[in-house]
């Protein structure tokens, strides 16, 4: 046998047979240069319009060609890694380091506690010394229903923590394994032991819904714990001191839970908000968090994780201390990344939540290209590179010595007090906070933004996608929040192209050019707009003018055209459905595509520009994690939920409408003047295939009396825009 002691903690794979992948590169790249070089040699002479609408569609084609370069690159290699948890246990059990985990929360409604302690509670039960975990939740909604059930989550950890060891349980959020879990038949104890921690865990969930109902807390439970006297003096929830709570302090001899073994160090805290001050939205909350733990328990990893999403593997720290301490390639690693999944998915993912293209493809692909980016929930950084260190090559990292408990002395309260200071709003005045420290500010995505930054200072980043998924969230459940939450991202994403961050600009030179041009695929998100807003609109509106805008289908030059369209349809139906998709799912993909780019997208790139010009400041609109009765049953059903009228709906319909309109025009016209569509067939085909993706859309309108259907204020004001637009088109 040779020397184990120096075999790697991960591997890294790359993908075999890309043979067939590069040559169906290379068949879509000479296609597109047809059209190229078809729209150029076709540029109609005569007509101002016909022109414009020609040029139009040409720098369409050019931008939907540059982006689908991009594409390539984050396809081109993809990497894959694994690692080897019991060669980390055999070399380093006994010299873990410490691990800090921060959990963000933000409003006691639209996030309700009970979740918020399940998220909580997976953590805490991590196979992974408990005196080296410190739990700390961030509460930017100030709430004592939050602190109410963290003190209730910190009792049933007692029990929950043993009940896990003992029976070796996955999932470890409460709520998501007895959903889960089956009736042992032939095991008694666990039976027994089953249906006892489930009645602990229902009466738990029970008094904390019980007082969220009350919307305060009853006097009985106020005299229970000191720190609801912080209470007093809060006047709202954007106004208020900070509140810091070491619920249950590691280093105290006497919390053990039920089978005498050590818990894990609990800490609350609600850092100070007044109205005069930016409180920088989550940013800022992880940034008080860094300081509120360097000092209480300083571990050298930080884990980030949000409020909606429960570890399901306990053992991912194992995991990620395999890449952090392999002594060859460790100490390079500044942070790593765990695919966002989600376990309130539909069979079709009717929204196209799943992401499980960009999960399982494109992030294993940026993997190989240097790193992906930071994406906010399910990421473990190194401290340091939170903090703004550079990354020198060769230089051996000591940082994961881990003694910060040993040396601080200072009793819990004595913590409290100390600490508070490090959280208040004055605290980063005048300082690099926000800027080359902790994560960066200004920024709807402050996750990506601070990610880019810390490539940019020289680490490198990885990617983990292990078979039993690391973490599940809550995936938004109408269409509406879903077109917001991408709104928010793309915002901030092109924001960040358009700064002084742009990554072709700020990293030239820092980080490769494969990674440079694998961020701007979702930094330029938003951009998209523009080229997919004329491509359903003004090829329909010319049809009606009788505009023809592609070649006609008998002539040779419409084979780059369908080759393209067919073997990029058929290349990313293929790989939905090798992600575990369906072809459903793959068409309300296509749909959900469609209503992100011309919507969210449009909107986002907007906002930007206002931005740039002054107008508009970007704000941080939270996605709710609830949905109510009706709403939920609408979603498990797949039924498109539309409801309340948005201008985000008013445009998705108006178009719908213009291309439903379109295409009957078009389709009258001919059987009146008795032509053959030949000249405009593509075009044709393209309206139609426009009006079938928006089906949900017309029933929405026509046909659902549901509280979900499209509202008649917004289908009426769209009718109108689209007749005011065919009128305009046929004249
Ligand atoms: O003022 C705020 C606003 C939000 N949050 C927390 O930030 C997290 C993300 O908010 P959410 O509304 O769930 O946004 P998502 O779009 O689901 O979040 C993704 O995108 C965000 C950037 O837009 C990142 O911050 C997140 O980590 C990432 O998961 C949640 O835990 C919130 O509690 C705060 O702590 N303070
Ligand atoms: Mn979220």
């Amino acid at each position: 046998m040779g020397d184990k002691s120096n075999l790697p903690l991960f591997e890294t794979k790359s993908a075999n047979n890309r043979f067939i992948f590069r040559l169906y590169t290379l068949s879509i790249f000479i296609s597109i240069c047809f059209i190229f070089y078809f729209r150029i040699h076709h540029l109609p002479e005569s007509k101002t319009a016909e022109k414009l609408a020609w040029l139009g569609a040409f720098f369409s084609e050019l931008w939907f060609a540059f982006y689908w370069f991009l594409t390539i690159i984050v396809r081109w290699n993809p990497s894959y890694r694994q690692t080897f948890k019991d060669r980390l246990s055999q070399r380093y059990e006994g010299d873990f380091p410490g691990i800090d985990i921060f959990v963000c929360t933000a409003d006691p409604v639209i996030e309700p506690p009970t979740m918020v302690i399940n998220t909580v509670l997976s953590i805490m039960a991590y196979n992974y010394p408990p005196e080296k975990m410190s739990i700390y939740l961030s509460d930017d909604g100030g709430s004592d229903l939050t602190f109410y059930a963290l003190l209730e989550s910190s009792q049933f950890s007692k029990k929950w923590l043993p009940f896990c060891r003992k029976f070796n349980v996955e999932p470890r959020s409460p709520e998501a394994y007895f959903r889960s879990a089956v009736e042992p038949l032939n095991d008694c104890l666990l039976s027994t032991e089953l249906s006892s921690i489930k009645n602990l865990y229902e009466d738990m969930k029970k008094r904390i819904e019980t007082v969220a109902e009350l919307g305060r807390i009853p006097d009985d439970i106020r005299k229970q714990h000191k720190g609801f006297l912080e209470w007093d003096t809060v006047l709202s929830q954007r106004d208020h001191q900070t509140i810091l709570q070491i619920v249950i302090d590691g280093r105290d001899p006497m919390a053990v839970d039920s089978e005498e073994q050590p818990l894990p160090t609990l800490v609350y805290l609600a850092r100070e908000k007044r109205p005069q001050y930016n409180h920088h939205f989550k940013a800022g909350a992880m940034n008080a968090l860094i300081r509120v733990s360097s000092r209480i328990s300083n571990a050298p990893i930080i884990l980030n994780v949000d409020c909606d999403m429960y570890s399901n593997n306990m053992d991912s720290v194992r995991d990620v201390l395999c890449f952090f301490m392999d002594e060859e390639n460790g100490d390079e690693i500044g942070f790593i990344q765990f695919p966002q999944t989600f376990d309130n998915l539909t069979t079709n993912d009717l929204y196209s939540s799943s992401f499980d293209v960009i999960n399982k493809v494109e992030l294993h692909g940026m993997d190989n290209n240097g790193g992906p980016p930071y994406i906010g929930t399910g990421c473990f950084h190194r401290r340091e590179t939170l903090c703004g260190r550079k990354y020198r090559r060769g230089s051996k990292s000591e940082s994961l010595k881990w003694d910060h408990h040993q040396r601080i002395q200072d009793s819990a309260s004595v913590l409290e007090e100390t600490c508070k200071p490090l959280a208040s709003c004055g605290y980063e005045e005048n300082t690099e906070w926000g800027k080359e420290m902790g994560l960066k500010y200004g920024c709807p995505v402050e996750d990506v933004l601070t990610g880019f930054a810390i490539h940019c200072r020289g680490w490198r980043s990885i990617y983990f996608n292990p078979e039993r998924k690391g973490f599940l969230g809550v995936a938004p459940t109408t269409l509406l929040q879903s077109l917001v939450q991408h709104k928010r991202w793309t915002e901030g994403d092109l924001q960040i192209f358009l700064s002084q961050y742009c990554p072709l600009l700020y990293g030239h030179g820092k980080i490769p050019l494969k990674l440079q041009l694998s961020y701007c695929v979702y930094l330029l998100w938003a951009a998209n707009c523009l080229a997919s807003l004329y491509y359903v609109t003004i090829p329909s509106l010319c049809l009606l003018r009788g505009i023809s805008l592609f070649p006609k289908v008998s002539s040779q030059w419409s084979y780059p055209f369908i080759y393209t369209i067919m073997a990029t349809s058929t290349c990313s139906a293929g790989e939905f459905v090798w992600c575990g998709g369906t072809l459903r799912g793959w068409w309300n993909d296509q749909r959900i595509w469609l209503y992100k780019r011309t919507a969210s997208y449009f909107f986002a790139f907007f906002d930007n520009i206002l931005r740039l010009l002054g107008t508009s400041k970007s704000a941080f609109v939270i996605t709710a994690k609830v949905a109510d009765n009706d709403v939920s049953k609408r979603y498990e059903r797949e039924l498109m939920e539309f409801g309340a009228p948005s201008p985000m709906f008013t445009i998705l319909t108006t178009l719908a409408w213009l291309n439903a309109l379109s295409f009957i025009g078009v389709l009258l016209k001919l059987a009146v003047h008795g032509q053959t569509p030949d000249q405009l067939a593509m075009q044709i085909i393209l309206c139609g295939l426009l009006v079938c993706v928006n089906q949900p859309l017309y029933e929405g309108i026509f046909l659902r009396k549901d509280k979900g259907k499209m509202p008649t204020s917004v289908a009426y004001k769209s009718a109108a825009y689209a007749l005011v637009a065919c009128s305009l088109a046929y004249v």
